[in-house]
């Protein structure tokens, strides 16, 4: 990274003189980073807990600029936000999710079908506000900087817009839920979404009572968090994790991967 530029960046101070911030340039302090990472750990998937609270407007233009800062291929910021309110328009939702839903259960047998059947997976209606998130595959014409070769990369860049809005909206105590088990042509149609537009996510938002500590899903014992160690890997996909292959720094990033992850088992 260009030193000048490094130098120049803006200091995020949480000490309050700043004679004592010793930050080195470019890295934020201690307490900027913790807020990060607290963020990041403490961000939960919302479905029950919504509160009828109204969000304020500062608040969400906060969290809707969050997201409008994401990064994106060639810059292209093909996202464009749906603000829902309407209960009207929430109720077909609801109801689109609820015939898509009964058929996603039919997809597990058994005790397991009981057990999804038991889970509550939106807040469609609970929640004071709704938000789609589309993806306009056009927005920068048909050639776009970084998307030549793969052409899905717009739909990534606008899941990294969900992705600051969910963490941006848990620093504001706001929850979010993704609701996926909605048919895409139902969005459309209820929505008035052009057929060139994607709906990339369907999200519930709101204050809520309370946020769960570790996953809803794994609370509920419907899955659990992957050990991280076991999912990294070193120069390709085959190398093997046998202690034998493993360089002194790769055993030790593992040995820090797993202390750190026992430690932050909860979440
Ligand atoms: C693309 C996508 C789609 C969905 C989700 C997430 C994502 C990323 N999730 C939420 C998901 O279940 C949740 O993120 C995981 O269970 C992990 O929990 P936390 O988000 O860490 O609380 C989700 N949850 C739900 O109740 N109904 C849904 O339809 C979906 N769909």
């Amino acid at each position: 990274m260009n030193e000048n530029l490094t130098t120049k960046l803006p200091r995020h101070k949480a000490k309050s003189s700043p004679e004592l911030d010793d930050t080195p340039p470019g890295r934020f302090s201690d307490g900027d980073r913790a807020g990060l990472y607290k963020a990041i750990y403490e961000r939960r998937d919302v479905r029950s807990e919504f509160l009828a609270k109204t969000v304020p407007e500062d608040v969400l233009a906060r969290v809707l600029l969050a997201a409008h800062h994401a990064p994106s291929v060639g810059f292209m910021q093909p996202w464009d936000f749906l603000v829902i309110r309407s209960s009207p328009v929430r109720e077909q939702i609801y109801d689109a999710f609820v015939s898509a839903n009964e058929a996603s259960a039919e997809q597990f047998e058994g005790e397991r079908q009981s057990l999804y059947r038991s889970l509550k997976l939106e807040g469609i209606l609970d929640a004071p506000l709704n938000i789609c998130v589309t993806c306009d595959r056009n927005r920068a014409g048909p050639v776009v900087l970084g998307r030549t070769v793969a052409p899905e990369m717009d739909l990534y860049s606008t899941v990294c817009a969900v992705q600051n809005l969910w963490l941006a909206a848990r620093t504001e105590g706001l929850g979010v839920g993704w609701v996926s088990i909605i048919q895409r042509q139902a969005l459309h149609d209820i929505l008035g979404i052009p057929q060139n537009i994607v709906p990339v996510a369907y999200l519930c938002l709101g204050y809520t009572s309370r946020f769960y500590r570790s996953p809803e899903l794994a609370e509920k014992g419907w899955r659990q968090r992957l050990p991280l160690d076991s999912l990294v890997r070193f120069d390709g996909w085959d190398s093997t994790q046998e202690s034998t292959h493993l360089s002194d720094s790769e055993e030790t990033l593992l040995e820090r991967i797993r202390q750190r992850q026992k430690h932050f088992d909860f979440f």
